[in-house]
């Protein structure tokens, strides 16, 4: 539970590369833009002000008669006419004792109108003040106070300019960083898809797909290299383990099923037959003479008779039919599924038939198979194991009484 919210809260890495770019892009648009806007705003200072002194100095010349013969008229005149649309807010002119003769300011009004005024005492805070000379003396002086509305519109569009270049660079930083995720992020989902494969559901065959980046490229190939190895040890316990399984339910001298194996084949008869009510036999077989066979041609030819007649006995029966060697030279047979007593009696009887052919020795001579049978068949019989087994080897005991190398069904029901 505190995982599954750790990782809620945990930011994602595409996330942080995603925030990280945007923020990156957008302190450097925004020092760039504040760089260029304050050498826009001195550039711009620096133009007004040149400009401030061109125009009074021509402003000096025009007025000069004026403010000899004290013309105010004729100032105001030449005020209105010379500085409209000059990127002048205040014009003032004064004679030589500094009494003023004239002023002049823009009527403009409105918000954009103030807004440029205050900029202009903000930024242009000095007049420029310019002397009114006739016949080599001073007449009069002119003081002139730009007007910031042209700063304003600068501001304002250089504003309008790093904002749009803010967002032009936060959606080139986010459409940079999901470039770059798509090269990180893709390989590490693939490896943590291949991993969580591997951890939860046991599956070593997916491998990590080839990464552009090189880093990311040799963690992948590390990570098949050691699946490789892990998928190897996996394979090599399988085979053991199965032959391991093999080993604990098969007899190793003619690889037939065990008496163990045997047993829990026929327990699964058991519970089907009582569940479908239906019939099985089991067949219990053991060597005639074999102790002769041993005694006279050696444990090695008895080891091959062995092998011969489990071979024998398997190619009578049926694929749904088990045969077993339960030890010594005892084999058992359970027949599943069989009609009646008679199926039963049938089979053994081609296993009979089936001993009939000599066997050779590889020396020289000839071994004569010959097994004795016993049948119980289910629910006659027994309805459990130990009676059905018991009833079996009763009735192949019956069977060496009567005649070796042949069989007897065993009588009535032994519950
Ligand atoms: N070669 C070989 N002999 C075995 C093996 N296991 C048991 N035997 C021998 O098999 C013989 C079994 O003999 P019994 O079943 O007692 O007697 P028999 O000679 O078959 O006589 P009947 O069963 O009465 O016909 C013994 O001599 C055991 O030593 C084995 O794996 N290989």
């Amino acid at each position: 539970m505190s995982a599954d919210l750790d990782r809620a809260n945990a930011p994602t890495l595409g996330g942080v590369v995603r925030r990280a770019h945007r923020r990156m892009a957008w302190a450097s648009v925004a020092m760039a833009g504040c760089l260029v806007l304050l050498a826009g705003v001195i550039a711009l200072r620096m133009y007004i002000d040149n400009n401030l002194r061109l125009v009074a100095r021509s402003l000096a010349y025009t007025v000069e008669a004026a403010v000899v013969f004290r013309d105010a008229d004729e100032i105001d005149q030449t005020l209105g006419s010379m500085l409209q649309g000059e990127g002048i807010a205040f014009a003032r002119i004064r004679d030589a004792k500094g009494q003023v003769l004239a002023q002049w300011g823009h009527q403009d009004q409105g918000l954009i109108s103030e807004l440029g005024e205050w900029l202009g005492r903000q930024i242009l805070t000095t007049p420029t003040v310019s002397e009114i000379h006739h016949d080599q003396h001073v007449v009069g002086q002119i003081e002139l106070s730009g007007d910031g509305r042209g700063l304003l519109g600068f501001l304002l569009s250089a504003i309008a300019a790093l904002l749009v270049c803010m967002a032009a660079s936060g959606a080139m930083g986010t459409w940079l960083s999901r470039r770059m995720l798509r090269e990180i992020v893709t390989p590490l989902h693939s490896l943590a898809e291949v991993a969580k494969a591997a951890r939860y559901e046991r599956d070593l065959a997916l491998r990590v797909q080839p990464a552009r980046i090189l880093e990311l490229r040799e963690l992948g190939n590390d990570f098949n290299t050691l699946l490789d190895e892990l998928q190897d040890r996996q394979t090599q316990l399988q085979h053991k383990n199965t032959a391991l399984a093999h080993e604990a339910s098969h007899d190793s001298l003619t690889g037939l099923p065990n008496r163990a194996h045997f047993e829990h084949r026929l327990q699964t008869a058991l519970a089907q037959g009582q569940h479908e009510n239906c019939t099985f036999a089991v067949l219990f077989l053991d060597n005639d003479h074999f102790k002769q066979v041993n005694d006279t041609y050696g444990h090695e030819a008895g080891d091959a008779l062995l092998i011969e007649v489990a071979h024998r006995i398997r190619s009578q029966l049926r694929a749904s039919d088990v045969v077993a060697r339960l030890g010594g030279d005892e084999f058992a047979v359970l027949l599943t599924p069989i009609l009646g007593n008679d199926e039963a009696t049938q089979i053994a009887d081609n296993i009979l038939k089936a001993m009939r052919p000599p066997l050779p020795l590889q020396s020289s001579g000839f071994l004569q198979p010959s097994v004795s049978i016993g049948i119980a068949v289910y629910p006659v019989h027994g309805q459990d194991m130990s009676t059905l087994l018991r009833s079996a080897d009763t009735a192949m005991y019956r069977a060496k009484a009567q005649r070796r190398g042949s069989q007897h069904l065993a009588i009535g029901s032994t519950t």
